[in-house]
């Protein structure tokens, strides 16, 4: 498999193992397959009756050409085990990984949060921790993973990479706006591989310092800095496997189509799902939905792209979507402009300059339709509404996150197409806005009771990519 970047002159194709311990593209750009493998009619067959660990593997196989097969079986089996993903509903199957939950005929939710930090971010973030250790190990090498966080990445990463050997992760979240349960989960880790920073400013704060730091080749080098968001191309390629294990749960026949209806902010989990379509999974609409952050929304309505400053940020209760500058949407603006590197060169020297760009009256526009994307938004009265809904009329708790992404879903629902959400939180971490909703608590797993009383350890700082350089710097001498 050859990949490239999408600003294209990041140099030879690099093998897939280099492009996971290096996240950003040198030249700025982010990595994406030369082609996207396609999907034969008879390995779709094939893989509907397939446990997920093997259709994960099969999955990884096709953009995985440097890890010998066993080891990848061996590396997927690990990861893919009702011992990691077991805090799902009360009567669901934990051997499913993803079990699929009927709301009302037609109507699904996709359980993604039953890994270890109750968020849809484990899916790929514990196979990203094994991937790392047997790549580092084979290599002999180390690694400082830089990162940055609205919410559920932070937790789900220090999780993967607690105690693992030769790796450090450097967690930049934004201080104060999480959730006091995510606080707790990343602050309490006491493990000395494990540093969390809370920057003054919002999550796209956070995400500059990482792209800031990573721009620096020489910093980069000496320091080993890796990425662990959805800028590295493995997290993306993780996400593809629940697409195919949802529309297989979902349907009886491979010539049903589905829609997926995906709560979206840095664009990372619903660009899986556009991948997974480009590989030929029958997918009629992925329905994005945003929070009052609507960058993403603005732009499917209407082809402006608009990124927001800080003070133009919305802090909501669907925090994980704080997002005004969505890293993933490179990789899609790069499809639809027919892979052109010169033109995404063009539009982020705009967007990275703090501008914005309109494809209106342009021959992209006219593309656009045919990727499938519809979108909507979900504002704070609406969650609520929402939430009260499925508990009152199905007796489900769900999240923020995923109430955004049910209010959107019903709005572009179409007879004869089942549509899946993607439930990507547990309720527990957003318990203030569940209160509000239902004058209830969410039900909590064991392992976390109490974990906001627990000592915390974090520093915070300013937003400045050098003072964070400078701590990488303290940490690792
Ligand atoms: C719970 C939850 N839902 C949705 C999202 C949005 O996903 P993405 O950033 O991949 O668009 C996030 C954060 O990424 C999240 O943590
Ligand atoms: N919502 C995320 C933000 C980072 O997204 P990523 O998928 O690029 O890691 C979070 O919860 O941290």
């Amino acid at each position: 498999m050859r990949y490239l970047s999408t600003r294209g002159t990041a140099g030879p194709s690099p093998a897939f193992s280099d492009i996971l311990l290096g996240g950003l593209a040198p030249d700025g750009g982010l990595y994406l397959p030369e082609s996207y493998p396609q999907v034969s009619a008879a390995e779709l067959a094939e893989w509907r009756e397939l446990p997920y660990s093997a259709l994960a593997l099969k999955i990884l196989q096709k953009f995985v050409d440097d890890i010998p097969a066993c080891d990848l079986k061996s590396l997927a089996d690990r990861t893919y085990s009702a011992n990691v993903y077991k805090h799902c509903r009360p009567g669901r199957d934990a051997t499913d990984i993803t079990p699929l939950t009927t709301v009302e005929p037609g109507f699904f939710l996709l359980e993604l949060s039953n890994g270890p930090t109750l968020a849809f971010k484990d899916m790929a973030m514990q196979l990203l921790g094994n991937l790392f250790e047997y790549v580092l190990a084979k290599r002999k090498e180390s690694i400082n993973i830089l990162g940055a966080t609205s919410g559920d990445t932070g937790s789900a990463a220090e999780y993967a990479m607690r105690g693992k050997q030769g790796v450090r992760v450097f967690m930049l979240s934004p201080n104060g706006l999480m959730s006091a349960f995510q606080r707790a989960q990343m602050y309490s880790l006491q493990d000395p591989n494990i540093f969390n920073i809370a920057i003054e400013g919002m999550f796209d704060d956070c995400q500059d310092i990482v792209k800031a730091v990573s721009n620096d080749a020489a910093f980069k080098a000496q320091y080993k800095i890796g990425a662990v968001n959805s800028i590295n191309w493995a997290r993306v390629l993780a996400q593809i496997v629940y697409y195919f294990k949802g529309y297989f749960a979902a349907t009886s026949s491979n010539d049903e189509k589905v829609s997926f209806a995906v709560p979206s902010g840095n664009f990372g989990n619903i660009c899986a799902g556009h991948v997974a379509r480009m590989m030929g999974l029958p997918i009629a609409r992925l329905v994005l939905a945003t929070n009052e952050n609507d960058v993403l929304d603005e732009f499917f309505r209407s082809g402006v792209y608009r990124p927001r400053g800080t003070a133009d940020t919305w802090v909501t209760s669907s925090p994980s979507m704080d997002i005004s500058k969505a890293s993933n949407f490179e990789r899609f603006i790069f499809d639809l402009v027919g892979r052109d590197p010169s033109v995404v060169r063009e539009l982020w020297s705009k967007v990275d300059a703090g501008g914005s760009f309109d494809l209106r009256g342009t021959p992209h526009m006219a593309k656009l339709p045919g990727f499938g994307f519809v979108s909507g938004k979900s504002v704070h009265a609406d969650r609520l509404a929402t939430i009260r809904d499925l508990w009152e009329q199905h007796q489900l708790m769900i999240d923020t996150h995923t109430a955004d992404a049910v209010k959107v879903a019903r709005e572009h629902r179409e007879a004869g197409i089942p549509m899946i959400v993607l439930e990507t939180a547990q309720p527990v971490k957003f318990a203030e806005t569940i209160q509000e909703a239902l004058g209830r608590d969410p039900v909590r797993p064991r392992d976390f009771d109490g974990i906001e009383n627990l000592p915390q350890r974090v520093e915070v700082m300013k937003a400045d990519a050098q003072a964070v350089k400078d701590f990488v710097v303290r940490h690792c001498s």
